[in-house]
């Protein structure tokens, strides 16, 4: 099987790799000529053949403008995958703009990041059984080895709202052992950290791939001395809460984890310097005074 590739970054590079180590032929485009085996989207479609199978992995902002590129230059049957961390809501829409010429669309979350070209990647799908069928061998050669890491998880939106969901829940993970972390580090009482993070790894309740992700940062740098307590976000985080609130659905943890994120860029809190304004209103409680 041989089907084209655009984006040719941190992910779809080493999709490519993996692809072609499992024996799928990929025909790759990037921005960057140096890295592209083809010269442009045309170049691409005309080196595959019907059914096409074109998997995109760019930032969301370009995935709409690469359909609108692709979409006259592909054949009733083709399929445009769009495997990056893509809003959920988008896919039914193209999927819908797609579909008077024929042309399927999936919606594949794709997890796994610089890890994936060794470990395999876990790939969640969405949209029609036919097309899934026909991109099956992609998947497979994606996949990890093992008897998970795939599902089809429904129709358009599926994957990416499945993906998203993964991230809410890999943000409050992230910040319960980061609390965690912190206080096992503020106790005077405890002398070696990061040798409770490497036991816990084995027979505990909470052993998982992110502890091991810790310990390995912690080897690096054991009390994080060299970073900045700063987290950015993608966007994930906020679809996850956005969807809770338009289902009703309570979901605390997650919310209280990317606020944190937000916590983590401010330098001083507008808000707490207005709790400590009003506590010294009511109370007459001592403030602390700014430095500047
Ligand atoms: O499953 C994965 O491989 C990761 O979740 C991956 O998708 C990426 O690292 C996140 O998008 C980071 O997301 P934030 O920037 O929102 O933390």
């Amino acid at each position: 099987m041989r089907i084209g590739l655009i984006g040719l970054g941190k992910m779809g590079g080493n999709m490519r790799e993996r692809l072609r180590r499992n024996g799928v032929e990929v025909v790759g485009l990037d921005h960057n000529p140096d890295i592209s085996d083809a010269r442009d989207e045309a170049d691409l479609v005309s080196q595959l053949e019907g059914p096409r199978v074109i998997w995109l992995m760019v930032p969301i902002d370009v995935v709409d403008p690469l359909i609108r590129t692709l979409k006259p230059l592909l054949s009733p049957g083709d399929i445009i995958i769009d495997g990056g961390n893509s809003k959920w809501t988008h896919d039914a829409k193209h999927a819908e703009y797609l579909a008077d010429a024929g042309i399927e669309f999936l919606d594949v979350g794709t997890s796994g990041g610089v890890w994936g070209l060794e470990n395999g990647y876990a790939l969640m799908v969405g949209g029609p059984e036919e097309a899934v069928a026909i991109a099956m061998p992609v998947f497979e050669a994606l996949k990890p080895e093992g008897e998970f890491g795939f599902v089809h998880a429904g129709s358009h939106g599926a994957g990416h709202f499945a993906k998203m969901v993964h991230n809410g829940v890999e943000y409050g993970l992230m910040q319960a052992y980061a609390e965690g972390w912190e206080l096992l580090e503020a106790a005077p009482i405890v002398t070696n950290v990061p040798a409770i993070f490497e036991s816990w790894r084995e027979g505990t309740v909470i052993r998982s791939w992110l502890l091991d992700l810790m310990v390995r940062a912690l080897e690096a740098d054991p009390h994080l001395d060299e970073i900045e307590g700063y987290a950015e976000d993608s966007g994930e985080g906020r679809w996850t809460v956005n969807a809770a609130v338009d289902l009703a659905v309570p979901v605390p943890t997650i919310a209280a984890s990317l606020f944190a994120r937000f916590v983590s860029r401010q330098e001083d809190s507008p808000a707490m310097k207005m709790v400590a304004a009003m506590r010294n209103q009511f109370g007459g409680h001592a403030v602390q005074v700014s430095k500047d």
